[in-house]
């Protein structure tokens, strides 16, 4: 298992306040982190200590194989950083921009071409467009462009999708899912947490309280399944722990009397909710 990401105990401190406390985050070769937490959590930290933007109090940490802290230019061409839009380059257009960016990667490896990756990421039809005249979303894939110009073996995204619409939501996430490289992604959005993410970490007040593929966070909190349904035109909910064997004997039993009927399974959202009201309760 070759690890593209791993901290043992990192700690950083900012006067007399902890605000990571110990965090231990492995990332494999070609998976999707999603990194999951309440405000303040220390998502914005632990990701700029890894792309080597702030020094750490305390713990180690190697992202591809070298500590961040002493990285050189040979390493950073290897790591993608999406940053909030370019904004001070909006005179310049897509294309052109790409081009100037692709040029820094050249003495360390090969980089996109850049019709190539306006193509990946969807942006043929604006090639010639200044910044300034992209709408948020085109102006989010070229950020995600930029992140992605010199072929990175690690790609950093912090919060990517605030103030897409649906659509342009929906296309981000098909062209995440089709990318070909390890990922590091924060949001706040937990159906695209859901959607994304090979593994969920959860971090609440500096600590990981979870771990885990969807699958497996679900099985880490207690949730019964909610069954909704009609029977002789009355309205019934119930929350039961296993769904299939209860909707089961309700056909044995009452067959077409029951109508409307609709199962909600709890969803990342209740397990992360039930995670941090458990995690804020303790403390
Ligand atoms: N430069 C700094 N000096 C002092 N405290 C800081 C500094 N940067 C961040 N903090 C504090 O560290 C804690 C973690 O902040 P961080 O930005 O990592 O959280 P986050 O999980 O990314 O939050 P959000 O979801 O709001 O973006 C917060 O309490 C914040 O106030």
């Amino acid at each position: 298992m070759a690890l593209v990401v791993e901290t043992v105990g990192l700690r950083m401190r900012y006067g007399t306040k902890d605000v990571l406390s110990g965090v231990d985050v492995q990332v494999k070769r070609g998976e999707v982190l999603v990194v999951l937490g309440p405000n303040g959590a220390g998502k914005t930290t632990t990701i700029e200590i890894l792309e080597g933007f702030r020094k750490r109090s305390a713990g180690s940490v190697t992202v591809l194989g070298v500590d961040p802290d002493h990285a050189d230019e040979r390493w950073r061409a290897r790591v993608g950083v999406v940053l909030q839009s370019w904004r001070d380059h909006g005179k310049w257009r897509v294309r052109e921009l790409l081009d100037h960016f692709s040029r820094f990667y050249t003495p360390y490896g090969e980089p996109y071409d850049a019709d190539e990756l306006i193509s990946l990421v969807g942006l043929t039809d604006q090639a010639d467009t200044q910044v300034a005249k992209l709408s948020g979303g085109q102006r989010r894939r070229l950020d995600v462009a930029i992140g992605l110009i010199g072929k990175p073996d690690l790609l950093f995204l912090d919060e990517p999708t605030v103030g897409f619409d649906p659509q342009v939501r929906q296309e981000f996430h098909d062209l995440v899912r089709n990318l070909d490289t390890t990922i590091v992604l924060t949001t706040h959005d937990l159906a695209e947490a859901e959607k994304l993410a090979d593994r969920i970490l959860i971090l609440v007040g500096g600590e990981i309280v979870a771990h885990g593929t969807a699958a497996e966070l679900a099985t880490q909190v207690a949730s019964n399944a909610t069954v909704r349904f009609t029977k002789d035109g009355d309205l019934y909910v119930e929350s039961v722990e296993d769904a299939t064997t209860f909707v089961r004997e309700l056909f044995e039993r009452y067959g077409t009397r029951i109508a409307n009927l609709e199962v909600h399974q709890p969803r990342l959202e209740d397990v992360y909710l039930a995670m941090v009201r458990d995690y804020e309760e303790a403390a």
